[in-house]
């Protein structure tokens, strides 16, 4: 549906029958990418979310991706991290070395984790000072229109309330233009503590998927895609992941049936083949 100012939400729609298909189409996107990446550039940049979206990245730890992935080409990072130890249950980091990093031969440099032992504000800047580095050295690619990092794959998970990375509906981290690292302290899902990407660098990536499973997510979807639900009184431009638009780059959404159970838009189209 269009918006008040007439433009429409664009993006391509993977729409699967359960979690399972969807890991698969994931993974199988994934390893195209980086495939992609290696070849044009010798590097793979990619930022990770935390949640549920981590668990469906298990797949590449099996056969053909271990075997078929080129991992020492892979750079790490976190669109967002909740601050706290390593070792916490609710650390980002820790969510995705159980899953993938200490199952392939992924090199210990080429994780790029916050800083745990630093304030969320210190955490932040250290790691967009990291990320400048790595810029400079084209380790991460450059957007040619902003100078933002210009990641060849971000992932991003979307909460019931429409919020991606950890920008929350109206909350003032949504407008910032210059920064690409910021933080919060006043996170409305816990913990408070986070540091995040801004939307200037999601919005500068090659690649952005969107994956999103779960009948709990179905009103945000539509909202975030539709532009309307006849359910909810939520503003649907104010729903950060609807501020998801790639500049330059591909946007891909990751729906399982039961998050796309409310869509009027794509609902009929078939599954990829
Ligand atoms: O707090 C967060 O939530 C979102 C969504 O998580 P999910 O478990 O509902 O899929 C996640 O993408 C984000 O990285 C995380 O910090």
């Amino acid at each position: 549906m269009a918006d008040s100012d007439g433009s429409k939400y664009k993006g391509d729609f993977r729409i699967f029958e359960n979690v399972d298909e969807l890991a698969t189409g994931l993974v199988d996107y994934i390893a195209a990418i980086s495939e992609m990446s290696v070849k044009e550039r010798g590097f793979f940049s990619i930022a990770l979310s935390g949640g549920s979206l981590i668990s469906f990245m298990g797949k590449l730890c099996e056969a053909p991706y271990n075997k078929t992935v080129d991992w020492g080409k892979w750079h790490i990072f976190w669109v967002d991290e909740r601050v706290v130890a390593k070792n916490h249950v609710d650390s980002n980091y820790k969510l995705a070395k159980e899953v993938l990093l200490s199952k392939v031969p992924i090199l210990p440099s080429h994780v790029y984790s916050i800083n745990d032992n630093v304030s969320a504000e210190e955490a932040a800047s250290e790691y967009e000072f990291v990320l400048r580095q790595l810029v400079k050295t084209r380790t991460v690619n450059v957007s040619e229109s902003n100078d933002c990092p210009k990641f060849d794959l971000i992932l991003l998970g979307m909460g019931p309330d429409g919020h991606v990375a950890s920008l929350f509906p109206w909350h003032a981290l949504l407008d910032l233009k210059d920064d690409w690292v910021t933080y919060i302290t006043d996170s409305p899902k816990p913990p408070p503590e986070r540091i995040t990407f801004t939307l200037p660098v999601i919005n500068s990536a090659s690649n952005v998927a969107v994956v999103v499973s779960g009948a709990t997510k179905a009103v945000a979807v539509k909202l975030v895609i539709d532009g309307y639900c006849e359910e909810s009184t939520e503003v649907a431009a104010a729903l950060p992941a609807r501020k998801v638009q790639p500049t330059d780059g591909q946007l891909v959404w990751f729906l399982d049936n039961e998050a796309a159970s409310k869509l009027d838009s794509v609902a009929s189209q078939p599954p990829p083949a």
